[in-house]
């Protein structure tokens, strides 16, 4: 079963749908809806009552996407498997009976009123960017092997220092694309973003090569060559290096140059080469601002996440390479393993930062120091960061 993309209808299968679901948290972007929750293990159930305070409980974190044009299926994905009554009481009116849920992103804002319509609780809105921050700092502090580099095919984990994390760039790159520098929990600016990002390539790349899906699309791109339509610096050079400035006669020296002069219709260029020739475009073009960003701030640690880059190799490779060109070796590309679930998790990393349940106070063996003071000794953290398949997370919570 995957609860992650668009178009699933079903029940969860039995071992989610008998434990209890908590916390429900969401992210609703430009394209696609993010959904992080809580489930207890069976073996806490037949405890709770006995011990349902002060301790630990076991469980797994849970995470789906959905895409937001498709927000129907996505709510009544929460509705059959009752999702939304992990929520909670309302702080202020413990006596009334309403139900918030966190949530964050545009779509926070955007379908409010659709979500009390259909699901009959309110959201409690997160702030976006906090809640990407928030995000990155519990995968990159409480989740073993969680962000690894990756270059020329391979992908190397990454061991994150606690006590030497801040400052790095967090480069979201979802629809557009924000750039954030972090110096801490709770402690960030957005320094920068540009409009130029997984909806531009997702966008352009749907209209130009008249594919079905972002999947499609990847894949395509996958088989294509980039030189059939990028000019190179050997196409301009007579096939020679551009040596002084240090631009070898394969740089790409105008993205989709040659189309200027091949007079050839879109129709006659192979969908594989154009998706090709886009997705290095896009990736270049994020990876060299990235740097540019980092260099303004002196930072020499970037993190990428969002969607757009879906662990995808040759995505990962082409950022990867334009940091490297960059900054001549000196700054390098991270990536997460969990990187379209920042602000989802932020937002369920709220439930705990004001206070508001008692069930979810994150706990700590190895204390994460969470990302408010509000939290104090309160944190989640993994058991052993296994991912199976990104869709679950082994997880433990504390019960105060
Ligand atoms: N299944 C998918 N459907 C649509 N876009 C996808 C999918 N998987 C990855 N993407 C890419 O991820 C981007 C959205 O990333 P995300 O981090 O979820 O941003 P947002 O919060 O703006 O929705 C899309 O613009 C697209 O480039
Ligand atoms: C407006 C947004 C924060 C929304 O987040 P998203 O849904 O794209 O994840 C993002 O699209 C963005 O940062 N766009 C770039 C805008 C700019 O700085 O030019």
């Amino acid at each position: 079963m995957d609860v992650r993309d668009s178009g699933f209808h079903g029940k969860l299968d039995d071992d989610q749908s008998e434990s209890q679901i908590s916390h429900l948290a969401l992210d609703i972007g430009g394209t696609l809806i993010k959904l992080v929750y809580f489930s207890r293990n069976k073996d806490n159930l037949i405890d709770e009552n006995k011990n349902r305070k002060n301790s630990f409980v076991e469980g797994r974190l849970h995470f789906a996407k959905f895409e937001t044009s498709k927000i129907n299926d996505c709510l009544e994905f929460i509705l059959s498997n009752k999702l939304h009554l992990g929520g909670f009481q309302h702080h202020e009116d413990p006596a009334s009976d309403k139900i918030l849920i966190k949530a964050t992103g545009g779509g926070a804002y955007r379908f409010a009123d659709l979500i009390k319509e259909k699901l009959g609780v309110s959201i409690e809105k997160e702030e976006e960017m906090e809640c990407l921050v928030a995000g990155a700092n519990f995968l990159l502090k409480a989740v073993h092997q969680e962000a690894y580099t990756y270059m020329d095919g391979r992908k190397e984990f990454v061991h994150i220092d606690h006590n030497d994390l801040y400052p790095y760039l967090l480069v979201n790159i979802g629809s557009g694309v924000s750039m954030i520098k972090v110096d801490g929990d709770g402690k960030f600016e957005r320094i920068s973003g540009t409009s130029v990002g997984g909806g531009t390539f997702w966008g352009l790349g749907r209209l130009l090569t008249k594919c079905k899906s972002f999947d499609e699309l990847l894949e395509l791109s996958h088989q294509g060559n980039n030189r059939v339509i990028d000019m190179l610096v050997g196409d301009i050079y007579g096939g020679l290096d551009y040596s002084k400035i240090g631009l070898s006669s394969t740089t790409i020296a105008s993205s989709f140059g040659k189309a200027i002069s091949d007079n050839r219709e879109l129709e006659e260029y192979k969908p594989e080469d154009i998706a090709r020739s886009l997705l290095r475009m896009i990736s270049n073009n994020i990876g060299q601002i990235a740097y540019l960003n980092a260099l303004r701030f002196g930072l020499k640690r970037i993190f990428f996440g969002g969607f757009f880059i879906r662990s995808h190799a040759f995505t990962m490779d082409t950022i990867s390479v334009a940091v490297n060109f960059w900054s001549k070796g000196e700054a390098k590309a991270m990536f997460l393993n969990h990187e379209g679930f920042l602000g989802a998790l932020g937002a369920f990393m709220s439930y705990v930062k004001h206070g508001h349940d008692d069930s979810i106070s994150p706990q700590s063996g190895q204390r994460y120091p969470v990302c408010t003071p509000l939290v104090g000794d309160k944190i989640c953290y993994p058991l052993n960061g296994d991912l199976n398949d990104n869709d679950s997370l082994e997880c433990s919570v504390y019960v105060a």
